[in-house]
């Protein structure tokens, strides 16, 4: 089994526990009962490199990664600095979060949120949206086709944004042909963990102009931001460089401040 198997498992299995104790009818009524959804693609398309900054307290390929005490106060710092979206890790066995991380920085910001985890069911879907998550993250290679184009209608009747994640130009077809509007090219292979920021490059290229293309995994800094750019990128996904910053706020800034600079290649495509 590959990591990504490995994870998809745990994940089935802590939602069946879910599944029990909580039925699909109540999540359903407390989806419907939230907060409508932000805008997260108008978000997504205003000028310059969006940074969608994300909570993420561990990761499988790095092991703890910030002692996150206040992901609340974290997330302020992120839209202080002026990310255009927030994203919260909510797996809990190889990530550390939970959905407790998404609504307490749900609360505290009013910029789109991203429930960033293995969505292979409807039911986890409406989950985020009852926990107040505008966008979902939908790993293309984690999901059969019919099931992909189950939750994409799923999360879009809920007035959701859905980041179809990819990283290879099988997957880039699979994420187009399900209707995809927001394609994550994640540079982290979930199946080996290994990052070629290269992916990138490879993939956004063969992708319509008017989908919005997020460079995923692997920005250290402003000077990978400025190379996603220049391959076409409509805004970059950074977890680990901003949660081991010093200044959270100051990290941000400076990626924004990279993305919106007249040079960025982006604006004379
Ligand atoms: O910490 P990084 O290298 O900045 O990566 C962030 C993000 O791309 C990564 O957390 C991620 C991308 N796709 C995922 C899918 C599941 C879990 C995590 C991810």
């Amino acid at each position: 089994m590959n990591v990504l198997d490995e994870i998809v498992t745990g994940v089935r299995t802590d939602l069946a526990v879910r599944e029990a104790a909580t039925p699909l009818d109540r999540i359903k009524a407390a989806a419907q009962a939230a907060r409508p959804a932000h805008d997260a693609l108008a978000a997504l398309r205003a000028p310059g490199v969006g940074v969608i900054a994300e909570v993420k307290r561990r990761s499988p390929s790095k092991g703890d990664l910030a002692d996150i005490a206040d992901p609340a106060s974290l997330a302020q710092q992120y839209a202080a600095g002026g990310a255009r979206v927030i994203s919260v890790l909510t797996e809990g066995r190889r990530f550390g979060g939970s959905h407790a991380d998404l609504a307490a920085v749900r609360a505290v910001v009013d910029v789109p949120v991203l429930c960033k985890d293995f969505i292979v069911s409807s039911y986890q879907v409406h989950e985020a949206r009852a926990y107040g998550a505008d966008v979902v993250l939908l790993i293309v290679a984690a999901l059969e086709q019919n099931v992909l184009v189950g939750l994409l209608e799923r999360v879009e009747s809920l007035g959701m944004t859905a980041l179809v994640e990819v990283h290879t130009e099988a997957e880039a077809d699979r994420a187009l042909a399900a209707g995809a509007s927001v394609i994550g090219v994640n540079a982290r292979d979930l199946t080996t963990l290994q990052v070629d920021r290269s992916t990138f490059e490879k993939i956004a290229p063969g992708l319509p102009s008017e989908v919005v293309k997020v460079a995923e995994s692997g920005v250290r800094g402003p000077h990978d931001l400025i190379s996603y750019a220049a391959a076409g990128a409509d805004a970059v996904l950074v977890g680990e460089g901003l949660v081991t910053a010093g200044d959270a706020r100051q990290a941000v800034a400076d990626l924004v401040t990279a993305g919106s600079h007249p040079a960025t290649p982006r604006t004379t495509r």
